[in-house]
């Protein structure tokens, strides 16, 4: 019998639950037992939900009260020695404080550090290892989640980051190498393995995704080292887990790892199954993973079913599991409720519940169940019609792409020339001073929106109350005294779903959320079809805010990558046609700013690096592509126009020649938690535009002050030119309270303003 096994579910709650249960104990407004009562019992609505929908067996352990990095960190007792004393203390608070930082009781510690999880959108903490690092289990959160969903019934597999992938995920902050801790990391495993054997558990799953990134012997020697101690270890069952990529290049050795079974993703990488099949070891159980875990779209399931058959014919059902691609963190759990949209669409969609249910399908065919049949038949309609749907197709748009000349992916003249121009326009100061965009999202912005979509609020008193936000928020900026302002966003759920909202081809629903990070959510648009702007998107925002000042007002959009990359994108054409689409429609919006008088436009492309290919030999295609669209955006523009960038979270070392090539007059990039580490790149480059290197941690409720964001910019200084530097936080302010935004505001404008007196004085 082939059965379905899942590798993860979403864990924030169908509403958020577990967002709401986090913040109320971070407000003071529960205790630790509510909280893990209030987790235990999203687990347990989870593992029920998940057999309902079909699946044999759950995973658990893929729970986590903000990451599961960091769970994995804590676990091995991988904690940094400034966070000890708020451990011993209190292991909750100090696990917290690993997450956000800790600013109390004399202390003022910084967060670790936060980045992609591979190519997706959502942010693990880095662990921070050093030379010698000892480790040790520490809590026994894998084996109570095993015992408690044993007991409630569940057949769980609990689900743990492989130590390998573990330990190149993390950071050795002195310069030794995180590998050279493996013998140390596997004796905390193997112990792990056994306490859950002793417990009942027949297999765990290690999850290592790092098995798909291009690898080196090192890498190669540490995974054969690691799995001949773990199956040596007498634990559990091992299912190795890899995803988000093809296994090809790692061949014959990667498959022929010492594990009982292994999982691939035959969604990204259909192709490698007949090489995988080949490099097996005998007896090893094969999981194939053939729904997409990162997308929504309903499967082809008579695809599936093929594969799984060309599976079986070679192994034996026996030997099968059928999954989804990976862990389904990264999809919404039940398209059923969202009665919002055209039924025709909802059809369309299976989110975690519905993919468990075509896995079902998939592994009932198998079997030979006859039930399957008219599942897979209706599988089958609802795929035709989507082929056909005219929702999908627009011949206006297919045209416009057509029409596009290497010209419209230019601007008119070189960048030393349209900087003399933009200077003389606005004649800003030596380390000009601005933010990334959002103010502060105050519950009071979001009840309003909530109250405006339940009809609580006519529209006129929605927009009077953002224009009272937008006044308050230039007043502020004013005060504080920063030279190019923003309006503060408050018009936007988010930065992504605002602009879905407006543009054709584009859906959006009421309860798709996805974790981006700890307690923050996303509700990514679904792209269906082709996209176009029916009317402007920003411009009545932006024209109102530069109404209240002198001051340059800054225009704010999303670029295209982003709009594409923090979609729902369709599955029925390449990604680059799709994102033209869209360049097209902000290429729009970009001339409308300007005409209307918004000489600074930020168009923000934070996850262009994230959208980068998990394989060197793929980056080129891809960064053609990107960088061409947010050209095509940027570039109707005249030279006195100002387009700034922002990205956050990216590591520009590889990409630094395709940020160049974007060829935006000023970039904003965060840097602070890495103390200023990305600014290398630049400078290594030579890099020729303008460059804010963020100075204030926005990710962290802590606030720097003068010093320390004086000497970040000092730092800066002796990487970049002075008149290449601008003075701005991270990111955007979305997510601060107003007190601590305005205190860190203030410091970093009074650094901005210390450092042009030493420049003066120079
Ligand atoms: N799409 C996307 N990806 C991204 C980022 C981003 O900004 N957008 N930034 C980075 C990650 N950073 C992030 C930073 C903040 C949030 C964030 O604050 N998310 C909000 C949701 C944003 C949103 O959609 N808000 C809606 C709904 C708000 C809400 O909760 N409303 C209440 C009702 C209001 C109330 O009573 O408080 C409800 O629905 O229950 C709105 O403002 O309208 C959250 O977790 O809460 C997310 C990601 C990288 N990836
Ligand atoms: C994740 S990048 C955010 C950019 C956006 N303009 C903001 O300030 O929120
Ligand atoms: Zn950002």
């Amino acid at each position: 019998m082939t059965t379905v096994c899942n590798l993860g579910f979403p864990r924030i709650g169908l509403r958020r639950e577990l967002k709401k249960a986090v913040e109320a104990y971070w407000r003071g407004d529960s205790t630790a037992g509510q909280l893990h009562d209030q987790a235990r019992a999203l687990r347990l609505r989870h593992w029920q939900l998940q057999h309902a929908a079909g699946a044999d067996v759950v995973p658990c352990n893929d729970f986590s009260l903000y990451d599961h990095v960091l769970d994995t960190a804590v676990l091995f007792d991988a904690i940094p020695a400034r966070y000890r004393p708020l451990f011993d203390a209190d292991p909750l608070r100090g696990y917290f404080s690993m997450a956000r930082g800790w600013q109390d009781d004399g202390l003022d510690l910084p967060a670790l550090e936060m980045t992609k999880w591979f190519d997706t959108n959502y942010h693990y903490l880095v662990p921070e290892l050093e030379r010698g690092q000892s480790f040790r289990l520490r809590g026994d959160k894998p084996l109570a989640e095993f015992i408690e969903a044993r007991d409630a019934g569940a057949r769980a597999r609990p689900v743990l980051l492989g130590p390998v992938s573990f330990l190149l995920l993390s950071k050795c902050v002195d310069g030794s190498q995180a590998l050279d801790l493996l013998p140390a990391l596997l004796t905390a495993y193997a112990q792990l393995l056994a306490q859950l054997r002793d417990a009942g558990a027949q297999w765990v799953q290690l999850d290592e995704p790092c098995l798909v990134l291009d690898l080196g012997d090192a890498e190669r020697r540490a995974y054969e080292e690691a799995y001949h101690t773990l199956a040596d270890a007498a634990g559990p069952k091992l299912l190795l887990a890899t995803y988000f990529g093809t296994l090809e290049h790692n061949l014959p050795w990667a498959a022929s790892l010492p594990a009982q079974g292994l999982h691939v993703d035959l969604v990204r990488a259909p192709g490698q199954l007949d090489a995988v099949l080949g490099a097996l070891r005998e007896d090893c159980v094969l999981s194939l993973g053939l729904v997409d875990g990162r997308n929504i779209w309903r499967a082809d399931l008579d695809r599936a079913v093929l594969l799984a058959r060309s599976a079986a014919d070679r192994l034996g059902k026996e030997r099968l599991q059928v999954a989804p691609s990976c862990s389904m963190l990264h999809v919404p759990i039940d398209a059923s409720l969202e009665t919002g949209l055209a039924t025709e669409l909802r059809g369309w969609l299976a989110f975690a519940k519905e993919k468990l249910s075509e896995l079902r399908v998939v592994a009932d065919a198998l079997n030979g169940l006859a039930s399957a049949n008219a599942t897979l038949e209706l599988a089958r309609e609802r795929l035709q019609q989507r082929r056909r749907s005219r929702r999908v197709h627009r011949a206006e748009v297919a045209a416009r792409v057509e029409a596009l000349t290497p010209d419209d992916a230019r601007r008119k003249s070189p960048y030393a020339q349209r900087s003399a121009l933009q200077q003389r326009r606005y004649g800003l100061p030596a380390f000009p001073t601005t933010t990334i965009g959002s103010f502060p999202q105050t519950p009071e912005v979001r009840k309003a929106r909530a109250a405006f979509r339940a009809g609580r609020l006519d529209e006129s008193q929605y927009v009077q109350f953002l224009e009272q936000q937008t006044a308050h928020c230039v007043q502020v900026q004013e005060q504080i005294g920063i030279d190019v302002l923003v309006h503060g966003e408050f018009e936007r759920n988010d930065m992504v779903e605002y602009f879905g909202e407006q543009l054709e081809g584009f859906a959006f629903t009421r309860n798709g959320w996805v974790q981006s990070y700890g307690s923050r959510c996303v509700k990514p648009p679904i792209i269906y079809g082709d996209v176009s702007r029916p009317a402007p998107m920003t411009v009545r925002w932006s024209t109102y805010a530069q109404s209240l000042t002198q001051r340059p007002m800054k225009g704010m959009l999303t670029g295209p990558v982003t709009l594409l990359q923090w979609s729902f994108v369709r599955d029925d054409q390449p990604r680059a046609d799709t994102c033209r689409q869209i360049a097209i429609a902000l290429r729009d919006e970009v001339a409308d700013l300007e005409a209307a008088g918004i000489g600074i436009i930020q168009v923000d492309e934070p996850a262009l690096r994230e959208g980068l290919p998990l394989l060197r030999k793929d980056w080129d295609a891809y960064l053609e592509w990107a960088v061409e669209c947010f050209r095509i955006t940027t570039s109707p523009v005249d030279d006195e126009t100002q387009i700034h960038t922002h990205m956050c979270y990216s590591e520009f070392n590889d990409i630094i020649e395709a940020v160049a090539a974007m060829d935006a007059d000023v970039i904003s990039i965060e840097t602070s938690r890495s103390r200023m580490e990305l600014l290398d790149a630049f400078a290594q480059f030579r890099y020729p535009n303008a460059i804010g290197p963020g100075i204030y941690d926005i990710h962290s409720p802590r606030i720097p002050d003068r010093d320390e964001m004086g000497d970040l910019l000092r730092k800066a200084t002796s990487v970049l030119a002075v008149d290449q530097i601008w003075v701005n936080p991270d990111c955007g302010l979305k997510t601060r309270g107003w007190a601590e935004t305005t205190a860190a505001l203030e410091a970093m404008v009074a650094a901005a303003k210390e450092l042009r007196l030493d420049q003066a004085a120079a």
